[in-house]
């Protein structure tokens, strides 16, 4: 049987493996590599502190989630398809409380991240 997510060690194991799913992924990888390039050991530093902050409470992310998202060009399909990546890495991996409240968070960070980004593609085709 699984365990929950306890560590930084368990934190790191979550996201590598998620991003090595998003790095694969017809959808997402050329999305992901067109901003990141060759900064993906920088990017996957920030997401260990960004989820070990959230999930574990040690305070080691410092910056704002949502900015580097705001201009992708990039859809509900976009959101539905990382969503899936993610919980299926979590529940191949991990089981407890701390592995529900990650595919919450998740969730609820997709869902606030979709509204701006609809937002801002509205004001910016002149429909808003
Ligand atoms: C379609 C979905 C998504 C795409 C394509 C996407 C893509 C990206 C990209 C390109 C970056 C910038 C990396 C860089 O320049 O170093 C980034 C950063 C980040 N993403 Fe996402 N992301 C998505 C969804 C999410 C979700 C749902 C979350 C939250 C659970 C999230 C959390 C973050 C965080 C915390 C950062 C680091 C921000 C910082 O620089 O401090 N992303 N993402």
């Amino acid at each position: 049987m699984e365990h929950d997510i306890f560590s930084l060690e368990d934190v790191k194991t979550l996201v590598n493996t998620f991003y090595d799913k998003v790095r694969e992924d017809e959808l997402l990888a050329p999305i992901f590599n067109k901003v990141i390039k060759d900064r993906w050991p920088a990017h996957l530093e920030t997401m260990y502190t960004f989820w070990q902050t959230v999930l574990l409470g040690e305070h080691t992310y410092t910056g704002s989630p949502f900015p580097p998202h705001a201009k992708l060009p990039v859809s509900k399909a976009h959101f539905d398809r990382w969503l899936e990546l993610f919980y299926s890495t979590i529940d191949e991996q991990f089981e407890g409380e701390i592995a529900e409240e990650a595919k919450w968070r998740a969730s609820k960070m997709a869902e606030i991240f979709q509204f701006k980004i609809d937002r801002y593609q509205q004001s910016v085709s002149g429909h808003f």
